[in-house]
């Protein structure tokens, strides 16, 4: 993509590290407040090596977390607001199903997080759910909330169309310029394969990257790369799961037989396929993702077959497409909205732990309101460092 020279001269208001999702939001927020911001990217766009491609994330204010429902409103306004801007739909709701144990705390928090934050939503019986959707079973002993207003974004397209807002706004992207050394001052020093920038304020969002760029800067985070299976399975009657027939995204919590939550969405970016994937994956190095590590088995298909056969009958037990994805995880799987401790102009937005999509409208607000010393709009205390003690290194 080609960089605009409304920008003028190379000292930046901004710059921010990093084109997925967080970082092209929240460029796009700081060009809409009048700023002058470059975003710099390693690849050249599009690209599929990050965290931020393929059609389709899901939307929801399911949560168990209330901090992520409550930030939710606000989401889909401006996710709204983005759709007008651009001239394109971006969302199209489907509503999701989340399907939990009886009593087990993560469906309760589920349900207390939803009534607190007073979301649609209604509960379902084991017995109810195959009359409502026909396709999926549920089990003695299983329930299921469904909120109606979930639905599905067109990833692909949202970024693609944030990055053209930007630009419309005065930014400049320039991608295939990586990012080599960054110098902190009250000028921040950014050198890329390209040449060197300057900004008052620098924003690192790295995805899986963000610790390599960090080092240098004394500070290692707990982020934890994974490289997650993205798996579409085969309806074996076409149209059972998709739009026509109404089919929900679902997200089935955490079992003793799946000790990390599994998720589908309707048949649609592949025609006759359903996305049904598992919400964890094999650590990796970013720059390696595909490299198989000797005797590697992949637990988390032969899972997936397990579930897709007593939970989803009408589709074929066996992955038809298998893509990859990254995810960058914290400890707790919350975000990291901070400033580096030690210098107040450098931003880090981080630690997407899997489900930082539909939330990137505000996530580049409060990145963009933090860069520029402004209060964040929505409370950020626990998205924050020195939540994880001790990992601060030292020295510089
Ligand atoms: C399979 C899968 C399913 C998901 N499903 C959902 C979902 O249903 N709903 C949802 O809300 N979220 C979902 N997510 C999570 C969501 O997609 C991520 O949280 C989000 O895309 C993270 O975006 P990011 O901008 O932080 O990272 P990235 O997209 O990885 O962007 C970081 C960018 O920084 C660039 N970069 C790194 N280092 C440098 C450097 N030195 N110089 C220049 N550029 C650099 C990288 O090339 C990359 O483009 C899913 C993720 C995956 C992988
Ligand atoms: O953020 C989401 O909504 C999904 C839920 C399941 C895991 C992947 N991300």
């Amino acid at each position: 993509m080609a960089a605009p020279s409304s920008a003028g001269s190379s000292l930046y208001d901004a710059i921010v590290v990093g084109a997925g999702i967080q970082g092209s939001f929240t460029a796009y927020h700081l060009a809409k407040q009048g700023r002058r911001a470059l975003l710099l990217e390693q690849f050249p766009l599009p690209h599929s090596r990050g965290s931020s491609h393929g059609q389709s994330r899901i939307i929801r204010s399911t949560y168990p977390q209330p901090h992520y429902t409550r930030m939710m409103p606000e989401c889909y306004r401006l996710w709204a607001q983005l759709e007008a801007e651009a001239g394109t739909q971006l969302y199209r709701r489907t509503g999701l199903l989340v399907l939990g144990a009886e009593g087990s705390p993560a469906f309760g928090a589920c349900l207390q997080s939803l009534a607190q934050h007073r979301v649609p939503r209604e509960l379902l019986s084991a017995q109810e759910l195959p009359q409502r959707f026909p396709g999926v079973r549920a089990y003695r002993g299983e329930t299921a909330v469904f909120e109606p207003t979930a639905g599905v974004l067109r990833a692909d397209k949202a970024l693609r169309a944030v990055q053209d807002l930007f630009l419309q706004a005065g930014g400049a992207l320039q991608d295939g310029e990586k990012v080599v050394a960054i110098e902190p001052g009250p000028v921040v020093t950014v050198r890329t394969s390209a040449g060197v920038h300057r900004a008052g304020s620098l924003v690192i969002t790295a995805g899986p990257w963000t610790n390599k760029l960090l080092a240098p800067l004394g500070l290692q985070l707990p982020l934890q790369p994974l490289r997650v299976s993205v798996c579409y399975w085969k309806e074996k009657v076409p149209g059972t799961y998709g739009s026509p027939a109404r089919f929900p995204c679902f997200l089935s919590l955490s079992t003793s037989q799946a000790p990390h939550d599994i998720y589908g969405l309707p048949a649609g970016e592949y025609p006759g396929m359903v996305k049904v994937c598992y919400h964890h994956g094999r650590p990796v190095d970013p720059d390696e993702r595909d490299r198989e590590p000797e005797g590697s088995a992949l637990p988390d298909i032969q899972i997936l077959r397990g579930f897709v056969g007593q939970y989803l009958p009408g589709l074929e037990p066996e992955p038809a497409v298998v893509e990859s994805c990254m995810y960058t995880i914290t400890p707790d799987e919350d975000f990291v909205l901070d400033r580096h401790p030690q210098f107040s102009n450098i931003m880090i937005g981080a630690g997407f732990s899997g489900h930082g999509f539909k939330l990137a409208p505000v996530v580049g607000k409060v990145l963009c309101e933090l860069s520029l010393g402004q209060a964040p709009s929505c409370n950020v205390e626990p998205f924050r460092i020195q939540r994880f003690p001790g990992q601060r290194r030292a020295a510089l």
